[in-house]
């Protein structure tokens, strides 16, 4: 059993006895507090799911909760089975997440969207509590009356974290948990290998609604009143501060987070009332001013936990299960790719931004199998071309073609699913896992992941250390195993070369020539550096002032009057 497996062992199995033991060492008042802390720590969870896993952060998430909650009271108020209620809760609370997540977590949605429509929510789920008397009790909330007996709720809530538990473990074996992890890591990235980032952050929203309000259904019974501030403001303040505090990113985090100050909290708002809220803000700007990563985070700090353990963070990333095409022959190519016709179109493309024209009707074809390198002055609208191609940017005009198909309004994800594969500046892996997770999640992502060379294979078994501590030339080669595993037809390369000795950059010139012999894929290649132009380039495009000032091979290129005085500087 590896190492990672044996110590969640333990400590699951110690969590499990200390949790079994409760129940016969307490007496009812702190085992009430310890069920609460429990069902707050599954909201806590709850918040992970979006906030630690997938960086949405929710300023509201007290909604979710309040609404499983009075889904349970008003079930027990009106004689239906509370399950009833806890269920319509459930649902009413995931697809109103639903709603706000297609809204808010668009591609071209800014950030800021989300803090105010989850602030949003809550107030209003408030008011509606607040306001709708016959059905919530107005001000005055819904009494609860459940069996009183403590044990039985305490049962019922290590029941619920079990079966959410068990839910969760499933979910994140699979590639939803992948993904998950891919976004959180680098976004991206993930989207440049194909990942929806709109659905995958949709999906954690959703979840992380259902299981909130599931913790808020849970927690009614233990409350005994349910009344607006259960759904408010300060409750959804509180989850963020629990989670800070215990640490996003993993399940003990959130629940020792949210068992630790809720139950001071407690303790506190007797001695010193409202002041408590206070001393809980003062505990925040602690927490996020020295220990970003929560408690939890702090400890696998001071314990210098193998990066191997820690980085995975719960995700099934075996990297021993890799999925890759069997070795190709050297000297074989791949039929598919080599086709006649055009890979890649760029048809009259303009880009302002405001008054600066950076592309102004920029028109150039890239047949299938070509490799063809953009060079140009600086400032001369070469990244921003890559950009408009790939689908980081939008064009003003013209359109931009892939094997025949106007992909000019698609999203980034869209793009890369349909081939096109993007090796940026400065290298964009998965900082905090190891090189071998890096090529896991590309080869999972991949459609048909593809043999990978045998000069990148040293990084299949690259288990310790994190690909962000590889050296930049690593880091490069790490970035284009990537994406040649994920087995793109057309690779678009900006400035591969920068920041790279001599020696890398002519190693990595041949390197490229040697991956589009055997390949067959479409590379085109930002450069600046002339020798590798001349080493790798099948044609030459030259980009100036935001038009193509000659198109031809190195030699008619450098031979180019205008091209000398533009770019050679002759
Ligand atoms: N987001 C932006 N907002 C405003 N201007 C921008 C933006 N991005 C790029 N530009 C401008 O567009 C022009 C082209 O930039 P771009 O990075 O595409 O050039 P480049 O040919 O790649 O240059 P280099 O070789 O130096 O990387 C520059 O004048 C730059 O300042």
């Amino acid at each position: 059993m590896s190492r990672i497996k044996r110590s969640h062992l333990i400590t699951a199995i110690v969590a499990c006895l200390a949790l079994g033991a409760a129940p016969f060492l307490l007496v009812p008042y702190p085992l009430a507090l310890l069920t609460l802390a429990l069902a707050y720590g599954l909201f806590a969870f709850g918040l992970d799911l979006t906030w630690g896993r997938t960086g949405v952060v929710s300023i509201g998430h007290a909604a979710f909760f309040g609404i499983g909650a009075y889904g349970s009271a008003i079930a027990i108020d009106n004689d239906i089975p509370m399950l009833v209620g806890a269920v319509g809760g459930v649902v009413l609370a995931t697809l109103m997440a639903w709603i706000i997540g297609v809204i808010g977590l668009g591609d071209k949605t800014l950030p800021s969207t989300m803090a105010i429509l989850t602030l949003a929510l809550t107030l209003l789920v408030e008011q509606v509590a607040l306001s709708w008397r016959g059905a919530t009790g107005g001000s005055n909330g819904i009494f609860v009356p459940g069996s009183g007996v403590v044990i039985e709720y305490y049962t019922t809530a290590l029941i619920v974290i079990i079966v959410v538990a068990v839910v969760w473990f499933w979910i994140i074996r699979g590639r939803w948990g992948r993904r998950f992890r891919a976004v959180q890591s680098n976004e991206k990235r993930a989207a440049h290998l194909g990942i929806n980032l709109h659905a995958t952050k949709t999906f954690s929203f959703c979840l992380s609604a259902a299981v909130a309000s599931i913790a808020g259904a849970t927690a009614a019974p233990v409350m005994g009143l349910v009344s607006p501030g259960v759904a408010g403001i300060i409750l959804s303040a509180q989850v963020l501060v629990w989670l800070a505090v215990g640490g996003r990113g993993s399940i003990a985090g959130a629940f020792i987070g949210a068992g630790l100050v809720s139950i001071g909290q407690q303790y506190l708002g007797d001695a010193i009332g409202s002041w408590y809220l206070l001393v809980l803000g003062v505990v925040f700007i602690l927490v996020v001013r020295f220990a970003p990563a929560g408690l939890t985070g702090a400890v696998r700090s001071i314990l210098r936990r193998p990066v191997t353990e820690s980085a995975a963070q719960g995700v099934h990333l075996d990297s021993a299960t890799i999925r890759l095409a069997a070795p190709r022959n050297p000297s074989e190519k791949l039929v598919a790719t080599t086709a006649a016709g055009s890979a890649l179109e760029v048809v009259g493309v303009t880009k302002s931004y405001g008054a600066t024209h950076v592309l102004r009707g920029v028109t150039i074809e890239v047949p299938n199998g070509e490799v063809m390198c953009l060079i140009g002055p600086n400032g001369a609208g070469k990244t921003t071309l890559l950009e408009i191609i790939t689908g980081g940017q939008a064009l003003n005009d013209g359109q931009i073609r892939l094997f025949d198909e106007d992909i000019s309004t698609w999203s980034i994800h869209a793009r890369a699913q349909a081939g096109l594969g993007m090796v940026f500046q400065i290298p964009s892996i998965f900082p905090d896992l190891t090189p071998a997770q890096n090529l896991q999640l590309a080869s999972a992502e991949a459609k048909n992941p593809a043999p990978l060379p045998e000069v990148y294979e040293r990084f299949l078994t690259s288990h310790s250390g994190l690909a962000v501590d590889l050296p930049l030339a690593d880091r490069r080669a790490l970035e284009m195993a990537m994406i040649l595993v994920w087995n793109p037809k057309v690779i678009l390369l900006d400035e591969p070369a920068a920041g790279l000795s001599h020696e890398e950059s002519m190693s990595l010139a041949r390197r490229l020539r040697t991956v589009a012999d055997q390949t067959g894929c479409t590379l085109v290649t930002v450069e600046h550096d002339m020798e590798i132009v001349r080493e790798l380039a099948e044609r030459v495009v030259v980009l100036a002032d935001g038009v193509v000032l000659v198109d031809g091979t190195m030699d008619e290129v450098s031979a180019h009057e205008s091209v000398k005085h533009a770019y050679l500087g002759v």
